[in-house]
């Protein structure tokens, strides 16, 4: 008796990729919608495979939300996240906003999301870092020689970590602070088990005065690994560590130093009339301003291309018909016999 073979049909499943996505935060009605702006263009200038989400909070208005849609963008509205109570002076009122950060680990439909603050602008294409190892914490280190560090004592004694080898850490201090890194970028995945662990863990952490950063930093201090500043170049390093630095290889600037946001720069403040300051103030302007990069005109002038395809693919197709048809078309081609 023949075997009783059934067949089935092989299913084709089609593993699901997985989704991958940069993530900016935006709070308030004011004009870092601008930053963001000039960030969806920057990537679409270096030809991101990835979309822009944007993370924003209840007090972003219509008209700004609409901006940003206008420009590619996938906007998510996130319930704000406060520290516990307390008395912190933060570094800047502001940064208690910054705690809202926290709720792009819900953004599990993606497994990897690179997050940039809205003051930052790429300039040269970083999809890569999306392919770096799993289960690791990504960012770039910070430099503590700035007056916003002056409550540190790493500050006090003029330590840095950018230059280690300057002023030793004294041991009676305790233990050298570990590598700390800038969360204006870094590249994580968005996990519920580590999100309730974040928010869990905040509210028996006493805030400090650079927010979330301090607490990101403590969060992830084991998994943190430091990626070149090319990927984050926090604007200080230009005064403070230029040896550390090679500004024509950044791939990322964050317009991070008080007076650089380029849509509200004046060059009054401390170090805003440099030359490389002017310079990336500039390159930041000149994407905001450059209306090829919108959205609706890539996308349209896409469609035309497409378009233009179709019509030369049709053309092509017609001709070939023709020819098939008894040589019509040769007869068209041909002059005419004298
Ligand atoms: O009024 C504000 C302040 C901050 N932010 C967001 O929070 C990020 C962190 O703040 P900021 O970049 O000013 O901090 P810095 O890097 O300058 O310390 C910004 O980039 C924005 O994405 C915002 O949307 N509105
Ligand atoms: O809420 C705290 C913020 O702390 C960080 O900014 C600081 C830090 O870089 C300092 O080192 C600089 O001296 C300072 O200018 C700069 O503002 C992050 O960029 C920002 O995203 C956010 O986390
Ligand atoms: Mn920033």
């Amino acid at each position: 008796m023949a075997p009783n073979i059934t067949t089935t049909k092989a299913a084709t499943v089609t593993a699901k990729a997985p989704k991958r996505a940069y993530v900016t935060f935006l709070a308030g009605n004011g004009d870092y919608v601008k930053g963001v702006v000039g960030l969806a263009k920057g990537l679409r200038k270096v030809n991101s495979k990835y979309p822009l989400v944007v993370a924003l909070l209840p007090d972003v208005p219509e008209e700004h939300r609409k901006i940003l849609v206008d420009q590619g963008c996938i906007i998510r509205e996130i319930e704000p996240v406060y520290p516990p109570e307390n008395q912190t002076q933060f570094a800047m009122a502001y940064y208690v906003i910054n705690y809202s950060k926290l709720r792009i680990w819900e953004f599990v439909e993606y497994s990897k999301m690179i997050y940039l603050d809205g003051d930052i602008q790429v300039f040269d294409n970083i999809d890569h870092l999306f392919d770096m190892e799993d289960g690791y914490f990504y960012a770039v280190m910070d430099c503590f020689c700035e007056k916003t560090w002056s409550h540190t004592p790493q500050y006090k004694i003029g330590y840095c970590q950018q230059c280690p080898d300057k002023v030793q850490w004294p041991s009676q201090l305790g233990p050298k602070p570990p590598l700390y890194f800038n969360a204006g970028m870094f590249v994580y995945e968005p996990s519920l088990s580590t999100y309730d662990d974040l928010l869990t863990t905040l509210r028996v952490t006493p805030p400090t005065p650079f927010a979330e950063q301090d607490y990101l930093n403590m969060y992830f201090r084991d998994i943190y690994r430091p990626i070149p500043p090319i990927y984050n170049l926090v604007m200080a390093m230009l005064w403070r560590h230029p040896e550390n630095i090679e500004l024509d290889k950044a791939k990322v600037v964050h317009y991070c130093a008080a007076g650089s946001k380029p849509w509200r720069y004046t060059g009054k403040e401390d170090n805003m009339d440099r030359e490389d300051i002017k310079t990336l103030v500039a390159k930041w302007w000149e994407i905001y301003d450059d209306e090829s990069l919108d959205y609706n005109n890539v996308v349209a002038s896409g469609q035309a291309a497409e378009a233009d395809e179709d019509k030369q693919s049709g053309l092509q197709l017609l001709l070939a018909a023709l020819s098939k048809a008894g040589g019509f078309v040769h007869r068209i081609n041909a002059p005419s016999a004298a």
